[in-house]
């Protein structure tokens, strides 16, 4: 049976349903309505005003790559620069091949790239030997903890660098909705509450940060890059099979089978949640060390760094993290059985 006619221009066969509405559309009619949507979302949101000079979080993966694409031409529309920063975690038979696709599409689109090192910003660290110590101490799981932190303050420093005003990242709906299931499932209030929004306004310093992409559906994303021919890199992080995520991963699409509004929902419901004044954090201060937004002494980013300098990493996670602001005092140097020769002090 031929294909049923775009219900959108009339003229061409449909090529998808839309997974969440169920509207047949053509390639072309379905990546104009994906741009509008952002568009939309951009500008309801006010989330890029007119001038901004836009650092897009680049990982060579489908997200980033096809935020970078549909940014690119709306931003004459939005009257705002782009360019590309990429974060080399330092993860062998993975990041490199990612970073050449990152390389490609700065090249085809255009677009000044930065590329930040780890190794470079965090005293000789990378992701490689920050699995080995942390796989000593009997928590590989705990990797993907240490990558998010450190990738945050790794992205925002190379930011700063090329001058830019807000940051973007390619994050989607389902990875939002992760998150907030897996935020519920630890019982993190005070990330629950963060993490409603469209990102963050650049509190205590820090660039504005969004996520334009919040609202699409992993499946439209690469549907999107699909029907743009957009060439990208789709292998999954050698450590990705340890991580946390995997089972919210898991658990969010049995939920989306018997109910497909779930990953949406979810996303909504964190913006709308308010904390009892009895569970909520305590407004953050100054890092004692890096002078970054923090609600201990010392931010995340410094603690897992210190606990790695200690040769201590489970410090730095949950509840040994109490004890290592109390025995923060800059400078410590680190356990050289475990540390990897730092090559500078990390600063930031
Ligand atoms: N190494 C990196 N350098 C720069 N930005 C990054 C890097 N890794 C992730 N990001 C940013 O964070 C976003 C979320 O990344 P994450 O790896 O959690 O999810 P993802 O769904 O695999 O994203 P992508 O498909 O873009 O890789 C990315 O879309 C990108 O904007």
């Amino acid at each position: 049976m031929p294909a049923p006619p775009c219900t959108s221009c009339h003229a061409a066969r449909a090529a998808l349903r839309r997974p969440r509405s169920g509207q047949a559309l053509c390639g072309a009619c379905f990546c104009s309505a994906f741009e509008a949507e952002v568009l939309h979302t951009v500008l309801a949101g006010r989330l890029l005003p007119p001038g901004a000079a836009v650092a897009v979080g680049a990982s060579g993966g489908k997200d980033s790559t096809v935020l970078a694409h549909v940014l690119r031409g709306l931003a004459p529309r939005l009257g705002i620069s782009l360019q590309l920063v990429a974060v080399d975690e330092g993860i062998g038979g993975y990041r490199d091949a990612a970073l050449a696709a990152v390389r490609r599409q700065a090249a085809r689109w255009e677009l000044p790239l930065t590329v930040v090192a780890y190794e470079d910003l965090f005293g000789g660290w990378t992701m490689d030997a920050v699995a080995r110590s942390t796989a000593g101490s009997g928590r590989s799981r705990s990797c993907c903890t240490f990558c998010g932190v450190l990738r945050r303050r790794a992205l925002e420093e190379g930011a700063r660098r090329v001058g830019a005003t807000h940051i973007v990242t390619g994050h989607n709906a389902d990875d939002m909705a992760e998150t907030v299931l897996m935020n519920f499932l630890r019982g993190d209030a005070g990330r629950l509450a963060r993490g409603g929004g469209l990102g963050s306004p650049g509190e205590g310093g820090a660039l504005p940060r969004c996520r334009p992409l919040q609202f699409a559906s992993q499946k439209e994303v690469v549907l999107y890059a699909h029907f743009r021919r957009l060439d990208y890199f789709s292998e999954e992080c050698v450590y990705a099979p340890e991580a946390f995520r995997g089972h919210a991963r898991d658990l969010l699409k049995r939920l989306e089978a018997a109910r497909p509004s779930a990953v949406l929902d979810l996303v909504h419901s964190a913006e709308r949640l308010a904390l009892a004044a009895s569970a909520r954090p305590p407004r953050p201060g100054a890092c004692s060390r890096c002078g970054a937004l923090a609600s201990r002494a010392l931010c995340q980013a410094c603690a897992l760094l210190d606990g790695l300098n200690r040769g201590r990493p489970r410090l730095a996670i949950g509840k040994g993290r109490r004890g290592l602001d109390e025995q923060a005092t800059p400078g410590t140097p680190g356990d050289p059985a475990q540390t990897p020769t730092p090559k500078a002090v990390p600063t930031f």
